[in-house]
């Protein structure tokens, strides 16, 4: 089979001045263990890493102990990726935009380009401030497109806000992308496997803004629009259907599924079960989950659309344990779909 070579994947990560963009970075940068990654900033002064970890600095690159590497944009977004893609061994790329940027045209470049052969666009990661987010934001062009654009949204500084305030922001958030994925974080403090090589953009939303220059590639663009409502319609269908009313809850077929095993989840297995086969019908979930690469403790919680992951430490040898409730749910599928996603 003639399996098409995949380039470096990127990560953009958007949001809006003092979200904490350059916290996630910086999390980023100090957690990727055997991962080479490679940063886009606009200033050093924005990468504020210890200083035992430098190992050499030039003008425009900075390399760090770990093998990752920050290099600024100054000329060029183009330029600056050609730069990095010339290092050795870099497995992968993260820009940090400023934040009044629109990410459209930095997403573009990668897929317009002739970037687009040796990149792989991997995410648009959209940080927001919960505690000063409002809005009025969305009246800034750039922040609402942050958002629209975004494959997942970090709510950041939840330290700081209620939870009312958070699920307000989400409820919010939602208006504007409908089915948004959102995580929650406290100084970008979320799990690598969650936001680094998910393979969440999807390229035909995006094909209206290239411009096709062959027959072929016209035929394609009229196919993926198709697509594309297609799955619209399907995210719609599934995103909405959990407005169940309150007044329905006492009603018959509530159920809830629970699960335990003694064997760690894959991440990657446990993050398509979410994404692809959780059923319709799940409305609430909750858990405590074991990865098998990663030595914590997280906490899942899952309502409606939306879940969330909190680290914590093992207190008792690691299990995972879980429980789905909704209305009428296939028991004996979500046991074997869980069985399946252990490592
Ligand atoms: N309390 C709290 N403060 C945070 C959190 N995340 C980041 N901060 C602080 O918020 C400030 C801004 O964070 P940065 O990471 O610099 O934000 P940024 O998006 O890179 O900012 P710009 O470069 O101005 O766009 C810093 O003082 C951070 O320490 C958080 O979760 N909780």
């Amino acid at each position: 089979m003639d399996i098409p070579k995949r380039g470096m994947p990127v990560t953009i990560i958007t949001g809006f001045l003092g979200s904490g963009k350059t916290t996630l970075l910086n999390h980023i940068l100090c957690n990727s263990q055997d991962l080479k990654v490679a940063v886009l900033v606009n200033e050093f002064g924005d990468i504020n890493i210890d200083s035992q970890l430098l190992v050499s600095i030039d003008e425009d690159m900075v390399e760090l102990s770990n093998g990752c590497i920050c290099c600024t944009i100054n000329d060029g977004l183009v330029d600056a990726v050609y730069r990095v893609l010339e290092q050795d061994r870099v497995d992968y790329l993260v820009i940090e935009t400023t934040g009044i940027a629109d990410p459209l045209p930095i997403a573009l470049t990668f897929l317009g380009t002739e970037l687009r052969d040796l990149t792989h666009l991997d995410s648009i990661i959209t940080v927001v401030d919960a505690e000063t987010f409002t809005e009025e934001h969305f009246e800034s062009e750039a922040a609402f497109k942050q958002v629209a654009y975004a494959d997942i949204t970090i709510l950041n500084k939840v330290d700081l806000v209620p939870r009312s305030k958070v699920e307000e922001l989400e409820q919010y958030i939602k208006t504007v992308k409908r089915g948004a994925r959102i995580l929650h974080s406290e100084y970008g403090q979320v799990p690598l496997p969650l936001i680094l090589d998910v393979d969440l953009t999807k390229l035909d939303i995006y094909q209206e803004f290239l411009v096709e220059d062959n027959q072929e590639d016209d035929h394609h663009h009229e196919h993926d629009h198709e697509h594309h409502h297609h799955e619209h319609d399907h995210e719609h269908h599934h995103y909405h259907s959990h407005h169940y009313h309150s007044h329905h809850l006492e009603n018959d077929g509530f159920v809830s599924v629970s699960y335990e095993s003694d064997r760690p989840f894959s991440v990657k297995k446990f993050e398509i079960f979410l994404q692809e086969q959780l059923p319709q019908e799940v409305f609430r979930a909750k858990g405590i989950l074991w990865f098998s690469e990663s030595e914590l403790r997280h906490i899942f919680q899952l309502s409606g659309p939306r879940f969330d992951i909190d680290d914590t430490e093992w207190q008792t040898p690691p299990k995972n344990q879980i429980i789905f409730i909704g209305r009428h749910l296939p028991t004996q599928q979500i046991r074997q779909q869980l069985t399946e996603c252990l490592d």
